[in-house]
Formats: structure tokens, sequence, C-alpha cells
């Protein structure tokens, strides 16, 4: 089957690439000429693992191609994809549209015949509803029909999310329960349908709704045990053991309760606000009003880390040098959208420290974010010097570091792991001081209410 892709960033090129390996004959477009300069040449722009591989064999096979025209993209296929981002407004918290209205306004205007519009960008409940009213008064020459497709993957495990997903969820217009754009939208997926993959159909609401309510559900998880966290630091007990006890309960689960620094990126942090202020205008915001807090045990986690190092540094990192092991918001990606580990960076910067911050793949996201720090070359590099390292993200290479190793470039053998990733007996047992976020011995920050009184990272970031 033909069709496209509109926006084509971290959702989008990698659904580009995904439908094309399953056979399909893909167009990708987006705004930005650079990315899609890069994509037509078979690289793909940002850090993806196993992504490269398929955008290369695609390209070469002749089913994958990308472009910035919107008129090409409407003669080319009759199934259009939108992966546009829907970003956080700055102040409301809401999600703004204004990326997906264009797009899809541009789309519809080149439009002739039957078109089949289908998103995936996370939106708020009544999105479709609008949408499909704005494309009935606009569209003259066309039958279009609108369906949701929201996605579930996560960075770093795109691809594979893409291709073997838990399950594909479809909304469609409640109006016209005999349209065929469900069918449609299942022949698109008809390789991994085959493989027993659910295939949930519902009503646009509801498939927006499902959306936010899986992020909702996943950020509430975390914060939970971060909560759960803050009573263990005070109270003693181990907030590790105590999530793998919990987790054996089948109906609780071992995963999304790991405790440390908290959830970050462009998603869970984003959807929860924009799902609180759709509450709040829909004239229900007291049902989701527990998100707020979900937001604030999160946010304080990052308060939690500053303190727990101004501490270990007698007060004050005023003049000291600190290593920041980690600036993605998690391993096996570069994104530093709403990054934990950057945002602590930048809270320890501002705070006097010397911050030296290296990752493994996020240094030039980060640079073009926060271009003050210095970036190092190496997390021995990094380390050099320092009167403490934090462990922000806990991508393998820290995870295995040698403390033996470690010991021979740091000025003090300080390691705070604030992903409760690290075997701290093993540094214990190297004459490193081991603290761990989530264990006793992490004060609560003098700073905690002023940082978690706005929480939003560009708090941190300015
Ligand atoms: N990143 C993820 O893992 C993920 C997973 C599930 C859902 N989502 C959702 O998918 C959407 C996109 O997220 P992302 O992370 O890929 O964002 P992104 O910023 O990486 O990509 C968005 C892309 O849209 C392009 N764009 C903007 N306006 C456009 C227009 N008028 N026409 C064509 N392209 C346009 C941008 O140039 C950019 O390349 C968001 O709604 C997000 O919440 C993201
Ligand atoms: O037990 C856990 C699990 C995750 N995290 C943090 O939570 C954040 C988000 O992690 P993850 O959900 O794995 O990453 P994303 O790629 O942002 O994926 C989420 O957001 C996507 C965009 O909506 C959804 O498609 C995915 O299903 C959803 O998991 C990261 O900062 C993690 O470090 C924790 O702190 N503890």
């Amino acid at each position: 089957m033909k069709m496209t892709v509109i926006g084509c960033g971290y959702l989008g090129a990698t659904h580009a690439a995904c439908m094309a390996e399953l056979g399909h004959e893909v167009l990708g477009v987006d705004v930005d000429a650079a990315k899609i300069d890069s994509l037509a040449a078979g690289t793909v722009p940002f850090f993806e693992p196993n992504l490269d591989d398929v955008l290369k064999r695609n390209i070469a096979a002749g089913r994958l191609r990308f472009t910035t025209d919107l008129a090409e993209a409407a003669s080319f296929a009759r199934v259009h994809f939108l992966g546009v981002g829907t970003p956080q407004q700055p102040t409301s918290g809401a999600a703004d549209l204004t990326a997906l209205r264009t797009a899809v306004r541009e789309l519809i205007g080149h439009l002739r015949g039957r078109h089949l519009i289908v998103g995936k960008s996370t939106v708020p409940v009544g999105t479709c509803a609008e949408l499909a009213d704005e494309i009935a008064a606009l569209s003259r020459s066309a039958t279009i029909e609108l369906a949701w497709n929201p996605e579930f993957l996560r960075e770093g495990f795109a691809v594979d999310d893409t291709l073997r997903p838990d399950r594909i969820v479809v909304g469609t217009d409640p109006r016209h329960p005999d349209s065929d754009a469900a069918d449609r939208i299942a022949q698109v997926y008809r390789a991994i349908l085959e493989d027993g993959t659910p295939y949930l159909t519902m009503d646009w609401a509801t498939a927006e709704l499902v959306k936010v309510s899986a992020n909702a559900f996943l950020a509430t998880k975390i914060s939970f045990i971060n909560a759960i966290s803050e009573i263990c630091e005070v109270a003693g007990g181990d907030v590790t053991a105590l999530a793998d006890a919990i987790g054996h309960d089948a109906r609780i689960g071992r995963r999304f309760l790991n405790a440390g620094l908290g959830f970050g990126g462009g998603c869970l942090p984003k959807d929860i606000r924009a799902f609180a202020a759709r509450a709040q205008e829909l004239g229900v915001g007291d049902a989701l009003a527990f998100l707020r807090e979900v937001d604030e045990v999160n946010m304080r986690r990052r308060a939690a880390l500053v303190g727990l190092v101004e501490k270990a540094c007698d007060g004050s990192v005023l003049g000291r040098n600190v290593a920041v092991l980690g600036a993605a918001f998690k391993p096996e990606s570069d994104d530093v959208r709403d990054s934990p580990a950057l945002a602590v960076a930048a809270q320890l910067s501002l705070r006097g420290a010397r911050v030296s911050v290296f990752d493994p793949k996020a240094m030039g996201n980060a640079a073009r974010v926060f271009p003050t720090l210095r970036y190092a070359e190496s997390a021995r590099d990094a380390a050099r010097g320092a009167d403490a390292v934090i462990v922000a993200t806990e991508w393998a290479e820290f995870v295995h570091m040698s403390p033996a190793e470690l010991s021979t470039v740091v000025s003090r053998r300080l390691i705070v792991d604030a992903r409760r990733c690290l075997d701290g007996d093993a540094w214990r047992a190297a004459g490193w001081e081991y603290r761990a976020l989530g264990s006793s011995a992490v004060a609560t920050p003098t700073a905690t209410a002023e940082l978690v009184d706005a929480p939003q990272t560009s708090d941190f970031l300015v």
C-alpha cells in the first residue's frame, strides 16, 4: 500500500521506516529541510538503536523516500499518517496543536478524491472531533476521513515497539459507524496483526484518552515509587527491595517501579500536564488533580539530588568540581527534552559548581540546550578532579564502570547513584563513599520548596 507520514521526528521517521519495512511504499514529509535531507541520504538525524539499518535498507529497496512537499504527498497516496509534534504550551501546560493544525490544513488544500488521514500524534480528547469539522469545512474536491491511531513506542526501543507492539488502537468517527477506516488501517498493519497483536477499535474520544491515560498511569507508577523512596530516605528501608517485593504481586507488576531521578523526555511530563489542563477546560479539573502531585513528586527528585550533592559537599557546591554522567532523559536515547540529568547539571552549575557532563549519545543535543556547561570526552574525562561523580542516566557503560579505575582520576571518591543502578557494595569496597537517591542519608534540600513550586524544566534551565 502507498502511504505518507507527515512529521518525521522521533515518531514519524520511525513509523515511516517501519511501514516500509512491512513492504509498503512510503513517503516521509517534514517542514524541516535539513531533517529531510538527512533522512533521504539514509542518516537518522537522532540516535535510535537499529533505525539506521531499517532506513537504509528500505531506501535502497526503493520503498522509502522523503520530501518537504505536501503537494507531492497528496498525489502520492490516499492514506496519510500524522506524526507532527504537539509540545507543551509554556504557561497553561496544555498541548500546542498549532503545528498539527497547520499540517492538516496545508495537506487538505492539496487533496483530491478519497483520502484517509490517520493521526498518530498525542492529542487532547476532543481534537479529532474539532479537526474533522475543520476538514469538512475546508475540503472542497475531496472526501476525507479522519482516524486516530495513537502510538505507544518507547524511545530506545522504537523499531521493535513499532514492528511488535503490545496492541494497536484505532479510533474512528462515531457518527459514521459504517466507515471502513478501521479495516483500511488493519490492512496497513496486516503483517503485525497476523502475529496475533490485539487490534482495538473504538471511537475517537476513547482512542485519544487511551494514549494519555496510558502515559498518566506510567507517570503515576514512577511517582508512586519515588514518593515511597522519600519515606525510605528518612525512615530507612530499601526502596529497590520494596519495589521487587510489591512487584511480585501480578496486580502491581515490577515494571516502571524503578525509583531514582524520575521521569523526563518528550512525552510523560508534557502529556500529564496537557491531560490535566484538558480536564480543567472540560470543567473536571478535580478528576486529575492527582497528576499535579505526580508532577511535583517527580520534580522533587531533581531537587533531592541537588540537595544530596550539596550536603555531601558540606552544604555548598560553590567552586566544587562535579561530574554528571548522563544528559539524555534515559539510556539508549540522545533525547534531552525535559531531561532530569541535564536539569540537575544545569541547577548545580547555577549554584556555582564546575560541572562536567558526559553522555555517550546526547552531547550535541545537550550542548545546544545548555551551552555553558563543560562537555567532557568520556566518563573518565568528566570525572577528572571531581569532588563528586553523579550517575544521572543509567547507560550500561556507567553501570559497569570500574570504581578502581575511576579512583585514579577523581579528587574525592564520592559517587552519587541517582538511578539506583550501581553495585553500592562494589563501590564501597573500592573505598568510595556511595550515596543513592531513595536511601537514608539523603537530606531534604533547603531549596526544595522553591524548586517544586513551578514544576517546569525551563525553571532549571534558565
Ligand atoms: N517520541 C516518542 O517516543 C513518541 C511516542 C509516542 C507518541 N509521540 C507523540 O508523537 C508526536 C511527535 O513526537 P516526536 O517525539 O516525534 O516529536 P519531534 O519534535 O521529534 O517531531 C515532530 C516533527 O514534526 C515536524 N513538523 C512540525 N510542523 C510540521 C508540519 N506543518 N508539517 C510537517 N512536519 C511538521 C517537525 O519538524 C518535527 O520533525 C507528539 O505528539 C508526541 O507526543 C512521541
Ligand atoms: O521505572 C521507571 C521507568 C522509567 N523511568 C523514567 O521515565 C522516563 C520515561 O521512560 P520511558 O517511558 O521508557 O520512555 P519514553 O520513550 O518517554 O516512552 C513513554 O512515552 C512515549 C510517548 O508518549 C510512549 O509512547 C511510551 O509508551 C512511554 O513509555 C525516563 O526518564 C525514565 O528514566 C523511571 O524513572 N522509572
